[in-house]
């Protein structure tokens, strides 16, 4: 069976401050470990999955891990997947609070504002958008 057929989302971050997603019993949803290895959930009925989006890592200068994920297809039920994506307004200013940099935590995002990153991410659609719009 051809692998990319089971792909029903591919790899992202959210470009979310926060996501909160609910889903029936169909499983899919995986998240990519720091050492680079896929990671299935098995998340149980009415649970809700919180993730770190791009604005949370950007804001807590890194602390906060926006971790890559993806769906992946198996069998034939339906899945539904419900999400809850907290956005800041466009005009928002995403700016470190100097309380967490020092010495041993470097500043490593310039501030930005959320609709000209979200926009820059629309327009070209790369995955290391934040990185490369306002890492330092
Ligand atoms: O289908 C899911 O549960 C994940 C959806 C998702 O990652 C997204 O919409 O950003
Ligand atoms: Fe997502």
């Amino acid at each position: 069976m051809n692998k990319e057929s089971n792909q029903g989302l591919v790899p992202h971050t959210d470009k979310s401050s926060l996501t909160i997603l609910c889903q029936n019993e169909v499983q899919g949803l995986e998240v990519l470990s720091k050492q680079g290895k896929w990671i299935p959930l098995n998340i149980p009925r009415g649970v809700f999955v919180v993730i770190v989006g791009d604005v949370l890592k950007a804001w807590s200068n890194g602390r906060l891990h926006a971790v890559t994920h993806r769906v992946m297809m198996r069998g034939d039920k339906d899945r539904y997947s419900i999400g809850f994506f907290a956005v800041p307004k466009e005009e928002m200013e995403i700016e470190v609070p100097h309380e967490l940099v020092d010495e041993q935590h470097p500043l490593l995002y310039h501030p930005f504002k959320y609709g000209q990153y979200f926009y820059y991410y629309a327009s070209t659609l790369r995955e290391d958008a934040l990185q490369v719009f306002a890492g330092v």
